[in-house]
């Protein structure tokens, strides 16, 4: 065994998503209120990753951050994505009490006040913020029909369309209690690199328009359509992490 040269050879994973047990969260009254500024013109595009779409902005300036909540200083705002299951029954990544949720809304912030770069923060534990966002099914919500109006345009892998003024707070829950807790990417390449930030309360889709996002190619233009019916990791170990809640 070579001598280790990183403090994490050693040290059990720090991946996600994980199950988040209400009962066992630690209050923690030093953690801040969410600081959550999004400009909608600040929205560029919206691109067909094959195993996602995602929603761009314009982070080459400090338009759209996140700030206070767990985090030393502000985060930029790169994109939006969401995750979900091939049925209702499934799809978020992460799971509330062994209750798991139709889909999940994840915002993606990075740390250019300590970084010259998203990629070169995406190799630091402090290096990304992302808020999760559960979604339950409810009434139709208008600002995600504002994307789906728009997915058609996306439908194959690598597809991109222009995507601006996008009211990003709308979708947004009114309460901003949140649980947080230090973990990873959760799709490849799987970085450690993410101050995870779980909004406590739930936002509303509805069954039609969860069915659209499953409508949507992985495959490309010109090969045999295949759909992402599914795109949620599973859930990885806890091991000896805390998750800290901002109420009690
Ligand atoms: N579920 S999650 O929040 O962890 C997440 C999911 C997808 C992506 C993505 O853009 O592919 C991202 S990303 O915007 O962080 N990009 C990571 C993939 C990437 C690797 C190397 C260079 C650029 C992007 C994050
Ligand atoms: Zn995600």
């Amino acid at each position: 065994m070579g001598v280790s040269t990183s403090r994490n050879e050693h040290c059990r994973p720090l991946q996600s998503p994980i199950t988040i047990c209400t009962k066992k969260v630690k209050y923690d009254s030093c953690l801040k209120p969410l600081y959550i500024y999004y400009d909608p013109k600040s929205t560029r595009r919206l691109v067909n990753l094959g195993h996602c779409f995602n929603v761009e902005y314009d982070d080459t300036s400090d338009r759209s951050v996140l700030g206070e909540g767990p985090l030393i200083g502000y985060y930029r705002l790169r994109q939006f994505h969401f995750h979900w299951g091939s049925s209702d029954k499934d799809g978020s990544e992460h799971v509330i009490d062994g209750q798991e949720y139709p889909a999940e809304l994840h915002i993606v912030h990075w740390n250019a006040q300590k970084y010259p770069s998203f990629n070169e923060a995406m190799k630091h534990p402090d290096g990304l913020a992302v808020i999760g966002v559960l979604l339950k099914i409810g009434e139709p919500n208008p600002a995600i029909q504002n994307i789906i109006d728009n997915l058609d345009q996306v439908k194959t892998k690598d597809k991109e369309c222009p995507f601006t003024q996008f009211n990003l707070s709308s979708l947004l829950p009114n309460d901003r209690n949140y649980w947080t807790y230090q973990g990873s990417l959760t799709t490849s390449p799987y970085l450690e690199c993410v101050t995870w930030i779980i909004l406590q309360e739930a936002i509303p889709i509805s069954s039609d328009q969860l069915h659209h996002f499953r409508g949507l190619l992985c495959s490309s233009e010109n090969e045999d359509p295949s759909f992402i019916l599914e795109n949620h990791r599973a859930l990885q170990p806890l091991a000896a992490r805390v998750i800290r809640s901002s109420c009690k």
